[in-house]
């Protein structure tokens, strides 16, 4: 079998030399040019597993390269070598279609994990024809689906920072997810962080870990997100949710591509792609200065937009079937006349998870596994105009919008906004399992005041005179989400 062959693009011989010893010494096969016009013949006569080009050439700038490589068929892996600090560069190169990139003095650790990583690209599962992926959940077949698909399977093939905006419950998780599945660091962890959800005085920890007896409490040494993600994804959801002075930190160890644990005197380097989610405008907070502008620029790389339900209805009906064959087992359960066209008539606000919470909501109220049009209980909250012409003609009974359980929906979860039952309590009127009971109680008291606040946190935490922030972890603590969110 021949070795995998890379091309270095680089007019200075010396690093040139470096790095095509580097790449020997890995066993593979290297290829050299010192101009754009050596490169194009080379790539005209070979197939290669990685170019690695400088980004000032004698005839011209290697961010040429980087977009003829990227828009031909072959799509070769290309990383581009940036001066040192030179960030913008490195980003302009990335949303070309860059690979990844390393700065100079080009730290040979760093060099060989991202060689390794693009020649994972050489094993990557093919695609099906329509773009479908083995193994994949996610679910649809709709035109912006297909779409969705293609720029998964394209980012996938990069280590570029990206930014999924979407509404609740649209599946960004879903989607970070898949690209990691499909990308070269599919072998390595997965980890999804809700920034929104963490106290501000332990994000630091959290975050990049401590060492033991750095504060009291530090009984262990222990690893942060950075730390548990390396070699793999780390996404950060609800990034604008992130306090100012994390957001420093941040950019410092995504720039840097090293962490320091509290407590630690030294740094270590981390390989981790940067997945961000979010369902607010992030350009706008940082108009509003709660995000700062240099980190918005470091993780907005690439975006990708997630297309509310209301927006591909042609994919209901399969998401209909696989929710509820994972509900009820295959062909276990089916649905009524009429309740298709009144799913498809209904808005949406919370998106897939809400449609995962109705059907699972009806399949409990359901006769036989049969669910009729009385057993959605579709919120009355903002329904779209087919929504209220779809009422009219097959009136469902409407409920006060209800949070949607924010877990996996085979976890289980308590109805939310409704207080605590007679069910609930013992003899003498005093509840039988008093953590329960009191656990019941909470998520009534923030499930009313979310309700009667139209669903705006910021008016729900100050209604019940706690921050955002805590209302927020609370929420998550006890599994409440709102449909929609206006703060
Ligand atoms: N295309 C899809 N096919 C099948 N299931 C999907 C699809 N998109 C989303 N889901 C499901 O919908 C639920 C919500 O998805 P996910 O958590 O990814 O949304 P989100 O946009 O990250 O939500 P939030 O904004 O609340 O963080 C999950 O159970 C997920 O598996």
């Amino acid at each position: 079998m021949t070795a995998p062959r890379i091309l270095v693009v680089d007019d200075e011989a010396d690093l040139r030399e470096l790095l095509e010893i580097t790449l020997l010494k890995m066993g593979l096969d290297v290829d050299s040019a010192a101009t754009l016009r050596q490169a194009r013949g080379l790539l005209e006569e070979h197939d290669y597993a990685l170019v690695l080009t400088d980004m000032r050439l004698p005839d011209g700038l290697g961010l040429e390269l980087v977009r003829e490589v990227h828009a031909s068929p072959k799509a070769t892996p290309i990383a581009v070598i940036t001066a040192y600090g030179s960030a913008e560069n490195a980003v302009v190169a990335l949303k070309a279609g860059a690979f990844d990139y390393i700065s100079k003095p080009v730290a040979l650790d760093a060099l060989r994990v991202m060689v390794r990583s693009a020649l994972r690209l050489l094993d990557a599962a093919p695609a099906q024809p329509d773009g479908s992926v083995p193994g994949s959940r996610m679910i649809g077949t709709s035109t912006a689906m297909q779409s969705l698909r293609a720029q998964i399977g394209r980012l996938a093939r990069s280590n570029a920072p990206i930014s999924i905006t979407g509404e609740s419950g649209s599946g960004k998780e879903l989607a970070a997810r898949e690209i990691h599945a499909q990308s070269s660091r599919a072998s390595k962890p997965f980890v999804a962080v809700n920034c929104g959800a963490i106290p501000e005085t332990l994000m630091e920890a959290e975050f990049f870990g401590y060492r033991k007896g750095a504060f009291t409490g530090a009984a262990e040494e222990r690893d942060g997100f950075f730390q548990a993600a390396n070699g793999g994804t780390l996404m950060l959801d609800e990034v604008a949710d992130l306090p100012l002075a994390m957001q420093v930190k941040l950019l410092r160890a995504i720039q840097e591509r090293r962490v320091r644990k509290i407590g630690a005197t030294s740094e270590e380097p981390v390989d981790v792609r940067i997945i961000s989610a979010t369902h607010q405008d992030l350009a706008r907070c940082v108009e509003q200065g709660r995000f700062r502008q240099d980190l918005f620029y470091r993780l907005n790389v690439i975006e990708l937009s997630l297309p509310p339900l209301r927006e591909r209805l042609d994919d209901l009906p399969p998401l209909v079937d696989a929710v509820l064959a994972r509900l009820a087992g295959p062909g276990q359960a089916a649905l009524g006349p009429g309740v298709l066209d009144a799913l498809r008539a209904y808005s949406f606000p919370g998106n897939i998870r809400e449609l995962e919470n109705v059907l699972e909501r009806a399949l409990a109220f359901a006769n036989d596994g049969v669910i009729e049009v009385g057993d959605l209980s579709l919120k009355a909250a903002r329904p779209s105009e087919a929504g209220r012409e779809a009422a009219a003609a097959a009136p469902a009974p409407v409920q006060a919008p209800v949070p949607a359980p924010v877990a996996e929906p085979e976890a289980a979860t308590a109805p939310v906004g409704a207080a605590p039952g007679p069910a609930m309590l013992g003899p003498g009127g005093l509840p039988g399992n008093l953590p329960e009971y009191l656990i019941q109680v909470e998520r009534d008291i923030i499930g009313r005041a979310l309700q009667q606040t139209q669903f705006n946190r910021t008016q729900a935490a100050a209604l019940l005179g706690i921050s955002v922030r805590q209302l927020r972890y609370q929420m998550q603590k006890l599994e409440i989400s709102a449909p929609d969110d206006n703060a």
